[in-house]
């Protein structure tokens, strides 16, 4: 089993943002999660990283809790989040390489290949507060180079601010994660391309 998600509910305040979230996610297998601003993504996301905790309900990983089993669990995570989570002032490079992924450091080498990989060759030597956004953020996903192994990714937004063929490359990377096995949760505002992802509508706000 992978990622089980059971009534999960999260409350701000007296209202509720969402109530009784429910999935397996197994080997394989995407969901997409849609809806509107403020709808609670971002907030889902964190739970299931265990980053925020649930006003009622579980999220588990290979049958165990993820707050009992955390080291393990994020051992075997990559999360992107909305913002880019760069140090602006190192190189592009740098940042991969720097401990971007905590407990996964790269090389150099490493860091560079996975830049060129994403269109970036160039800009790998210049630090990130020189470059555009959808540059800032094809370093972040540079990460999904790196982090193969690591079987569940959860992207919030991962193609916000993207050109179209980087849009593309990056949704021929997350469907070869799946098929290699791996698991996907993504939020983002438009319909992902690929065959077989599920969807999870998140209800209210704007
Ligand atoms: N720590 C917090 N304390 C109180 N309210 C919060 C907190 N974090 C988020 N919120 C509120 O919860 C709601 C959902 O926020 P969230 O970022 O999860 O939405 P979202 O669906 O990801 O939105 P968007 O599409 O705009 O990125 C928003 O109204 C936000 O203001």
């Amino acid at each position: 089993m992978g990622l089980t998600c059971q009534q999960l509910t999260c409350r701000r305040g007296r209202s509720t943002l969402f109530a009784g979230v429910n999935f397996k996610l197994q080997a394989g297998e995407a969901i997409w999660v849609q809806g509107r601003n403020g709808s609670g993504k971002t907030t889902l996301l964190r739970m299931l990283c265990g980053l925020a905790r649930p006003d009622r309900g579980a999220v588990h990983w290979r049958d165990q809790p993820i707050l009992a089993t955390r080291a393990q669990f994020h051992s075997e995570l990559l999360h992107i989040g909305h913002a880019d989570g760069l140090k602006p002032d190192l190189l592009a490079w740098e940042n991969l390489a720097l401990g971007a992924l905590p407990g996964a450091r790269c090389t150099r080498a490493e860091a560079e290949q996975a830049l060129a990989e994403i269109g970036l060759a160039a800009a790998a030597q210049r630090p990130v507060r020189l470059l555009s956004q959808g540059q800032r953020k094809r370093v972040a996903l540079a990460r999904l180079l790196l982090a193969p192994q690591r079987p569940l990714w959860i992207l919030d937004e991962p193609i916000a601010s993207l050109d179209q063929a980087a849009a593309a490359q990056v949704g021929a990377i997350l469907q070869a994660h799946c098929a290699r096995g791996g698991m996907l949760v993504l939020t983002t505002h438009q319909q992902p391309d690929f065959p077989g992802v599920r969807h999870l509508q998140l209800g209210a706000p704007c």
